[in-house]
Parts: C-alpha cells; structure tokens; sequence
C-alpha cells in the first residue's frame, strides 16, 4: 500500500518509528515531514499528507502531532478526507469497517509505540465493511462537503 505520512515537532519521534514500522510491513512510505523538534504548525503536514491521499498518490495518510487532534481537525476539513483520531484497537477496526476512513490521526503524547503500531496494522488491515447503512452515512457526509465547499 502507498502510505502518506505526516507530523509536527510533537510527533516527530513517533513518526520514524512508524515509518520503520510501515517499511517492514512492505508498505511504500512517504514521509512529508517534519523532521526536528523545534516548533511548527500541525496544518502545514496534514494538508500536504491528505493532498496526496485526495489525489490518488497515496491509498492511505497517518498523521500524527501531540494529540492527534489538531491533525484531525484539520484533515477533516478537506473534502475527501475521513480521518479518525484513535488510541485504542476496537475503534481502529470500527472506523475503518463502518467510516471507511482513509486517514488516521494519532498522538504521541497520548499512547506510546506499542499501541500505535497495533492501532496502524489494524487500521491498515481492516476491510470497509460496505453495509449500506454505512454507504448511506458517508453518502450524507459527501453531500455535505458538496454543500459546502466552495466552488472557483
Ligand atoms: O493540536 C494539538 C493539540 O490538540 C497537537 O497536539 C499539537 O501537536 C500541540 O498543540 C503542540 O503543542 P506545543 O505546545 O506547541 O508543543
């Protein structure tokens, strides 16, 4: 799988051992920075990671910054993008098999690399489930992007 993934100066650390992680899975990483500890700003990584997943380069994106949350919230802006904040195995397998999400958000200064490197095998592993009362949701989720966005 092409993987998009991304931090801030508060996720670095996890990220290169993810990035590792992902490699030794055989996945074919992308690492869109950043790459030091001094302080940046969360929206400048996620937006560049979930680019590459609305453009079809990459098949999935993990972002990850102090919580999670401020990647989330970003991500979650850009049409297209579905991505869950995760810190636990069950909603890992749920979002994907109910929400069909195509990025993940985790942060390091929440769970440590054991965690997060079941959270992503499970993540990456886990088929959308394709119920229609799903399709119907994420349908009304598309619509509502549609409804929003402005258009050039
Ligand atoms: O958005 C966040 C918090 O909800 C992220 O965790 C950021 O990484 C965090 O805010 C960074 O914090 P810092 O004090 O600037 O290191």
């Amino acid at each position: 799988m092409k993987i998009a993934i991304g931090s801030d100066h508060a996720g670095v650390r996890l990220k290169g051992g993810i990035i590792e992680f992902l490699q030794s899975l055989g996945h074919e990483v992308t690492d869109m920075g950043y790459n030091s500890t001094d302080s940046v700003d969360y929206p400048d990584y996620a937006i560049p990671v979930c680019d590459r997943v609305v453009s079809g380069e990459a098949d999935k994106g993990i972002l990850i910054c102090g919580t999670g949350i401020g990647m989330s919230i970003t991500a979650n802006k850009m049409p297209g993008i579905r991505c869950a904040l995760v810190h636990d195995t069950f909603s890992a397998k749920a979002t994907r098999e109910h929400n069909d999400t195509n990025v993940l958000a985790i942060g390091e200064r929440v769970i440590g690399p054991g965690l997060a490197e079941d959270i992503i095998r499970i993540w990456l592993e886990t088929e959308f489930s394709q119920g229609e009362r799903h399709c119907n949701r994420i349908r009304k989720i598309a619509e509502l992007e549609e409804k929003y966005t402005l258009h050039p």
